[in-house]
């Protein structure tokens, strides 16, 4: 990372309307050009480099020319793609027309800011890859070839069955027909491929060999596509899960105060110790490995305690997933800094994910140094992580595509274990509670604290007792001018 990251994520200050774009060592706009025959997991890596760059706050777009395509030939026979079929041809050379102008459209709008398009097609001869980055050129983008090449059948013949059966141009055909009419298709597209060389040296691009077994990189000019690079060439496609847990209930969350690095409770300890069967009632195969990782802070280590113990998993701890640094508020409550620091607590509420603690962090802030905790993940097979509130809203964030004004609102209660499961396209999630009451540390925007004795009953009348409270405290905040004043209503302190 440039000093200039680093330098702006450790500068206290108690707003933060910091964008990623604004610490690149350059204005690069770039166009990723995938490259590869069907059934090469394309579409895969622009879906995923896509979610990646949202999380990171990189406008970005996928162009799909298959899309474009369908608007004019939506169920075509196989022989549609034959290289020497004239009418074929034509249509699919319109379609990535009308897809590149729109793009180029796309990066040159105003309001869609563009910087990061990618463009999924097959792209698979030289001309047309030629005129691609020619187009680029004089539109002032760089372009980035990303080549997935794949000589195993079975990883082929898999992402036949899992995707193409299901795409609209097999929409209510028979599976089997499907995808031997798809295995004809790529033969049409053998005829004509031709793979990056040599003789294309000009250009910037990566070459995946057999997902990522063996990576070609040519000429990666600026920071952004490095970026880009290291991602894609993390990925992998073997199945794996990820389990994601808060620690046991802490002694600050018993007591509302916010960061410092508590005991668990005893209830959190009562966590601690079904955390094991909390995990293989979740449903883990037989003989897999799974890598513990958890924070640096006590609560967290003494949560995954016992399962390191019983399961004897490697165990790592990262300073990276420690809890969001609530800087000068840290160890007071809620309502204490809404006295304290009214200004700070009402700016939070208002944007909360920018919102940057005095001396401390935002959830954009987080986001951040959580890159290489991305990096590492897509790199690795099964993981189960023990971190914290903020922190885990934002990889839950980065798995589920959840909007960056939306996270640091979600709820992901105390004693419950998220598993997620990468699938073709999106992630499975299964959540298994512990039968271990435990507070809740969730705050509603506007409210002066967390519903702190609640116990975890059943999820529908919890969610209809936050509501209630959500509504009340809203007339409250209402009637009062928001807590902008010293003066904080005591009837805001809602004990459940
Ligand atoms: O961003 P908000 O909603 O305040 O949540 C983050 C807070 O969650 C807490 C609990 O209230 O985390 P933790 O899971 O580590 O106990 C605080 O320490 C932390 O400041």
């Amino acid at each position: 990372m440039p000093s200039t990251t680093a330098d702006h994520i450790t500068t206290p200050s108690h707003s933060s309307s910091f964008n990623l774009r604004s610490v690149q060592s350059d204005e690069s706009r770039i166009c990723v050009v995938m490259v590869g025959l069907p059934a090469r997991g394309k579409s895969l890596i622009a879906g995923k480099a896509m979610r990646y760059l949202a999380w990171v706050g990189i406008p970005a777009k996928v162009f799909n020319v298959g899309t474009y395509r369908r608007s004019n030939t939506p169920q075509p026979q196989a022989t549609f793609f034959d290289p020497h079929n004239e009418e074929g041809e034509r249509m699919r050379r319109a379609a990535a027309e009308s897809a590149v102008s729109d793009m180029i459209n796309w990066f040159h709008d105003d309001e869609s800011k563009g910087v990061v398009a990618i463009l999924d097609a097959t792209n698979s001869t030289k001309e047309r890859r030629k005129w691609i980055f020619e187009k680029c050129r004089d539109a002032d983008i760089e372009t980035l070839f990303v080549e997935s090449i794949c000589d195993d059948e079975d990883l082929i013949m898999n992402n036949i069955l899992e995707v193409k059966t299901d795409s609209p141009d097999y929409k209510g055909q028979d599976p089997e027909l499907a995808a031997l009419d798809f295995r004809k298709r790529i033969r049409n597209y053998e005829k004509a491929y031709e793979t990056i060389d040599d003789n294309e040296k000009q250009y910037t691009y990566v070459k995946l060999i057999n997902v990522g077994s063996t990576v070609i990189i040519n000429q990666i000019k600026d920071y952004l596509s490095s970026r880009l690079v290291y991602y894609i060439q993390n990925l992998h496609i073997k199945p794996r899960s990820i389990w994601l847990s808060r620690h046991g209930e802490s002694e600050y969350n018993l007591t509302g105060k916010i960061g410092g690095d508590s005991n668990i409770s005893e209830r959190g300890e009562a966590y601690a110790r079904a955390l094991p069967s909390l995990l293989r009632k979740s449903g883990v195969p037989p003989n897999t490995k799974i890598v513990i990782w958890t924070s640096t802070l006590k609560r967290t280590i003494q949560t995954a305690r016992h399962l390191k113990a019983e399961t004897g998993f490697e165990k790592l701890e990262w300073k990276a997933l420690d809890e969001l640094d609530s800087g000068v508020c840290d160890s007071l409550t809620y309502e204490e800094i809404a006295d304290k620091y009214p200004e700070d607590f009402k700016a939070r509420d208002d944007d909360k994910y920018n919102y940057r603690y005095r001396g401390g962090e935002s959830y954009r802030d987080v986001v951040i140094r959580l890159e290489p905790i991305i990096m590492e993940l897509e790199r690795s097979e099964n993981v189960i992580i023990v971190t914290h509130q903020a922190v885990l809203r934002c990889i839950y964030s980065y798995f589920l595509n959840v909007p960056q004004e939306k996270s640091p609102w979600m709820e992901v209660p105390l004693h419950t274990l998220i598993k997620l499961t990468p699938r073709a396209y999106g992630t499975e999630e299964k959540r298994f509670k512990a039968d271990i009451p435990a507070v809740s540390t969730w705050r509603g925007r506007g409210l002066l604290r967390s519903i702190r004795s609640f116990p975890l009953r059943g999820r529908r009348m919890r969610r209809v007792l936050d509501g209630l409270v959500a509504f009340v405290g809203v007339g409250v905040v209402g009637l009062n001018g928001f807590i902008g004043g010293s003066s904080i209503p005591k009837y805001c302190n809602f004990e459940l």
